[in-house]
């Protein structure tokens, strides 16, 4: 049935009318911030606030920290923003962050990702909502304790001969250093070794599965990170077309080596004091005869998001310490004056007790984890409408929630000079003179990073293990100033950060 005479003129007037029925609808969705009086920067058709993200070159997370710097610079306490067509809520005020984050918790239990569960290993911690994550956060929270963190701190320990060895390799090739990929391969080494009980060999053997699998789960590809946008936009319509965001044959590969592991362990009736033993308990016996046994695949997301989430982010804090270290080579001599010193006090042995004692070290930390927190931004959904206190405006159930951690930590109110590398702003006097929430690379509150001492630990032992033996400075093929890549979940350097290294 023609309107016109022509099926092309038909078309053509279809084609209009859809196109100006969706303009409309966006332009009355993107009026919602003004309707509710709220601070906003004018959208662009389609993508909202975050065009220079998904058609341009630039990092979510530096999109987000341009924004904050905007809306604090007009004095905002919290503003409106728009992915694609989705309104979400952008607190600037860190008051109103700790009560979304801690207080007002149970309104923000959720995070603001796009998850396909019917793909293999979603159902692992940072993906689960409401009671079954609180169910699983319980469960797993013994794995983490600093008691269990100094247990394993030896087989952690045990991985440093390999890093040196490597970095002896590297120093003989006269040729500068890709550190992250160093640092990936010893992270990876000590989280298969302490979650799975398995030697990786990652550092020694340049074609490790592990370390070919564990890169594939960071390497993004433009049109995967548009699938997590467009996920994160458009929940609903993602689902509806069953968008995939994981590869398939890296969940194969974990799914069969946790598979094999766990079969190797009930035939040979082998015990090991590690995360995949108690995953095998919650699967096998659960200590509450009212719990639901974890099935394989639960179990395998569980060592599948420890495995990506243990060896990534912590290689990035190392490799973006020794890129500041080597920068300011003055605050690189005073920490390895610190870590000679303290290991004289510990018979120069690397361990648990002495990395504590090691104080400017954890201020080099803090102030790397500022400068580059590897998460530039956290997410949570509001599950149930909630009054913002003090303000006039009611955040609706299903409503995003953007925390701009990068902004955060740049804020010249909180850190002045904020550009430039400081270890004492982490100082006893400076940090406790901080709000609390003016410093996020963990996140806060019960959804905080359940990792956190294990990746701190990690990343001291292989800085204390590199400093004290190499001085590092910068190579010029690292591309100045620093850029963060585009198609990146965490926080990565454009062009990779190479160094010198020469032995002490
Ligand atoms: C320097 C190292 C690390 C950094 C900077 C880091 C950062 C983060 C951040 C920012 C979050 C989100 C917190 C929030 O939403 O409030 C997170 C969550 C998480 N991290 Fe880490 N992380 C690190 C190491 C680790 C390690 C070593 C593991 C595991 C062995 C791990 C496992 C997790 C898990 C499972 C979650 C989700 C927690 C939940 O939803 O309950 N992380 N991490």
């Amino acid at each position: 049935m023609f309107i016109t005479n022509s099926i092309i003129t038909d078309l053509i007037a279809l084609f209009v009318t859809l196109a100006a029925l969706f303009i409309t609808y966006w332009k009355w969705t993107y009026q919602y911030w003004q309707r509710h009086n709220i601070p906003y920067l004018p959208p662009q058709i389609p993508f909202g606030n975050i065009t220079s993200s998904v058609i341009g070159n630039e990092n979510l997370g530096v999109a987000m920290k341009k924004i904050y710097d905007k809306m604090k610079r007009n004095g905002s306490k919290h503003a409106g923003i728009y992915m694609f067509n989705r309104c979400v809520y952008f607190p600037i005020d860190l008051d109103y962050i700790r009560n979304i984050m801690t207080k007002d918790f149970h309104y923000f239990v959720d995070r603001d990702f796009y998850v396909n569960r019917r793909d293999p290993l979603q159902a692992h911690l940072a993906n689960l909502t409401g009671s079954e994550w609180k169910s699983m956060r319980t469960k797993l929270t013994p794995t983490f304790t600093s008691g269990k963190m100094k247990m394993m701190f030896q087989v952690m320990a045990e991985c440093q001969n390999d890093l040196l060895t490597k970095m002896h390799e590297e120093c003989l090739k006269n040729k500068p250093i890709d550190i992250k990929d160093v640092l990936a391969r010893f992270t990876t080494n000590i989280i298969g070794s302490c979650a799975f009980g398995l030697e990786c060999k990652a550092l020694e053997d340049e074609d490790s599965e592990f370390r070919k699998y564990g890169k594939q789960i960071f390497v993004e590809t433009k049109f995967v990170m548009f699938k997590r946008i467009f996920g994160m936009a458009f929940p609903k319509v993602a689902k509806f077309l069953n968008l995939s965001t994981i590869r398939m044959d890296v969940a194969d590969f974990i799914l069969k080596t946790v598979e094999d592991t766990i079969e190797y362990r009930e035939k040979n009736n082998y015990n090991r004091n590690d995360f995949l033993q108690l995953m095998m308990k919650l699967k096998n016996n659960p200590s509450d005869p009212d719990e639901k046994p974890l099935t394989m695949d639960e179990v395998a997301s569980q060592c599948f998001v420890f495995f990506g989430a243990g060896f990534e982010t912590s290689s990035t804090l190392m490799s973006f310490a020794l890129y500041e270290l080597a920068k300011h080579q003055d605050i690189q001599e005073k920490l390895r004056v610190e870590i000679n010193s303290v290991l004289d006090n510990h018979d120069k042995q690397i361990i648990y007790d002495s990395i504590q004692d090691m104080k400017y070290l954890s201020q080099v930390i803090d102030e790397t984890l500022r400068k580059h927190p590897p998460a530039a931004f956290l997410n949570r959904t509001c599950v149930k409408d909630y009054k913002v206190p003090g303000e006039d405006l009611v955040i609706e159930k299903g409503k995003g929630i953007m925390i701009p951690v990068l902004g955060i930590h740049y804020d010249e109110e909180y850190y002045p000079n904020a550009s430039q590398f400081d270890p004492e702003r982490f100082n006893d006097e400076n940090k406790n003179s901080r709000h609390n929430f003016a410093y996020l690379p963990f996140g806060e509150g019960p959804r905080n990073c359940i990792g956190m001492r294990f990746g701190l630990l990690q990343s001291k032992l292989g800085l204390v293990c590199l400093i004290q033996n190499y001085k590092f400075t910068i190579n010029k093929k690292t591309q100045e100033p620093l850029r963060y890549k585009q198609n990146s979940i965490v926080l990565a350097a454009e062009g990779e950060i190479w160094l010198n290294a020469q032995k002490i």
